[in-house]
């Protein structure tokens, strides 16, 4: 089972009077076969909290570990942007971050194709697929290589709310087979209820304000009235702690 521990988390940027705190003491656990959304406004910390678990920048202070059954657990990524290799096939861009080229990989490969329905796609480049479809290869690519805990930063920012909802539905129900702990960034309070079963609720200045336990069932429909109000007591929790200042 993979578990993350945060403690005493605290990222700074620049230094004297440019000083910016973008994570103050951050504790957090979060294990097991969770989804968990991180919201707040823009320049709350979110990115810098998934950057800092994905190994991408460094703590100022505090510690994080990240494990699966008391081993370093394997990270996946997905991006805003797929970040695919414009000069590989759809089905080289998911070889490339593999151990090995085996034809089990491959099977492998062309299971998650499948999943985000693009398995007749695996021979075209990503010049030749819309966002939407870029975007599919991209969570495809993360889920292949089985990680044990997937870290995701506003995905479906840049998609049509048609293409967003689609994929949204397809994560989900990867999310359900495969197992994974999933730790999802988001601006969008709504995505985050219907796919999450926890919400960590950050604020200006890097301060985690709440944590949200939602014990609604999936699949979870935005049209359903229990998840309407859900999402909207959501919004007003985020009213009273003042989550949705832009720092
Ligand atoms: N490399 C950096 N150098 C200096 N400041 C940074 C850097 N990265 C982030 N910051 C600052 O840290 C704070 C948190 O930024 P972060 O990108 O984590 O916020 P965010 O909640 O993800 O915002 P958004 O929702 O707009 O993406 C902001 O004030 C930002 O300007």
């Amino acid at each position: 089972m993979a578990e993350i521990h945060i403690s005493h988390l605290q990222k700074e940027f620049g230094f004297g009077d440019d000083k910016v705190v973008a994570l103050k003491d951050v504790n957090l656990e979060i294990g097991g076969h969770t989804f968990v959304s991180i919201v707040g406004a823009s320049g709350c910390g979110k990115s810098t909290l998934l950057n800092i678990l994905s190994d991408i920048e460094t703590p100022t202070n505090g510690r994080v570990s990240i494990t699966q059954d008391g081993r370093p657990a394997k990270k996946g990524y997905v991006f805003q942007a797929a970040r695919l290799l414009p000069w590989r096939s759809v089905m080289d861009n998911l070889l490339f971050v593999q151990d090995d080229r085996s034809d089990a990989t491959r099977a492998r490969c062309q299971k998650y194709l499948d999943m985000v329905q693009l398995g007749d796609k695996s021979t075209k480049y990503p010049g030749e697929l819309s966002g939407g479809m870029q975007q599919r290869v991209g969570i495809a690519r993360a889920f292949s290589t089985e990680p044990d805990v997937l870290f995701m930063d506003e995905p479906f920012s840049h998609l049509d709310a048609i293409t967003a909802r689609s994929l949204r539905a397809e994560l989900h129900q990867m999310w359900s087979e495969t197992g994974k702990t999933v730790v999802f960034v988001t601006h969008d309070v709504g995505e985050a209820v219907e796919l999450s079963d926890r919400i960590l609720v950050f604020a200006k200045g890097g301060r985690l304000m709440d944590d949200i336990q939602l014990g609604l069932p999936f699949p979870r429909d935005a049209a359903d009235p229990e998840v309407a109000l859900t999402k909207a007591n959501v919004f007003k929790t985020f009213e009273d702690i003042g989550a949705l200042a832009v720092s």
